[in-house]
């Protein structure tokens, strides 16, 4: 598994009057094959996400994946890091589900039979080959978050960041995408306030108000949460 590496990190949005900290000193070294982020609304998860593959710029400190460092070697560090957002929506950027999973190899310049071939394997393998040649905006949520899945999928990341991706789905979507998260080989680094999701999972980190507090196995991470969550009004 890659080597995450976060050191000394800080992030603070805006600037000025308005400038906000919203991650202040976190270090965390991350080379489980399954890492949780759990907390409270706002308390830094998804901007934590954002730093590991380089799409937030810590404010201090520095990120590496694998060695790479994302300020300078930012290209290098999206190869290896895929990422899921919780509306899939937001990147699903092509009109039909075959070209959306296409897309992403054909900008690395992947040549059009090998294309072909990876996007017919990758949508047998989420159970969407029947529907390559629909377009994708009337898929259904479920559909639409394995189709984001895909696309990411297809081009071969080392470490998938999933950010809540089962937040908008019904029981039996957020189960689907659990279980094909769960049989993925690859490093999955994932922000989720579906707790029960975490029980297998290597490592599980607990943010608030901007700091990571606690860094465990999934049983006493979540209790952790749950005496933060009882404590505040
Ligand atoms: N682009 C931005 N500009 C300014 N402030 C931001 C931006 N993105 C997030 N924030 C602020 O940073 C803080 C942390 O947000 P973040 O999305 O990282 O939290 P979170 O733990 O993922 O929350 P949630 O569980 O609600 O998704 C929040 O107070 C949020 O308002």
């Amino acid at each position: 598994m890659p080597l995450i590496e976060v050191e000394g990190v800080g992030h603070v949005y805006g600037a000025g009057a308005a400038a906000r900290t919203v991650l202040a000193d976190v270090t965390v070294t991350l080379s489980e094959q399954r890492v949780g982020v759990i907390g409270a609304n706002g308390s830094g998860k998804s901007t934590f996400a954002r730093l590991l593959n380089g799409l937030v710029l810590p404010t201090s400190g520095r990120v590496r994946v694998d060695g790479l460092d994302t300020r300078s070697q930012g290209r290098g560090v999206r190869r290896l890091v895929g990422f899921c957002f919780t509306d899939p929506d937001a990147q699903i950027v092509m009109p039909t589900v075959a070209e959306d999973v296409a897309f992403g190899l054909r900008r690395r310049g992947v040549p059009k039979d090998e294309v072909a071939a990876r996007v017919a394997s990758v949508l047998a393998a989420y159970g969407l080959d029947g529907h390559a040649d629909h377009p994708a905006h009337l898929l259904s949520g479920g559909q639409k978050q394995l189709l984001a899945l895909a696309s990411v999928m297809v081009t071969e990341p080392a470490v998938l960041v999933m950010d809540e991706p089962t937040t908008l789905l019904d029981l039996r979507n957020a189960a689907r995408i659990a279980e094909v998260v769960a049989g993925l080989p690859e490093q999955v680094l994932l922000v989720t306030h579906h707790l029960d999701l975490l029980d297998d999972f290597d490592r599980v980190l607990v943010f608030d108000e901007g700091r990571l507090v606690c860094d465990d196995a999934p049983g006493a991470a979540v209790a952790h949460y749950r005496s933060l969550m009882a404590a505040t009004p």
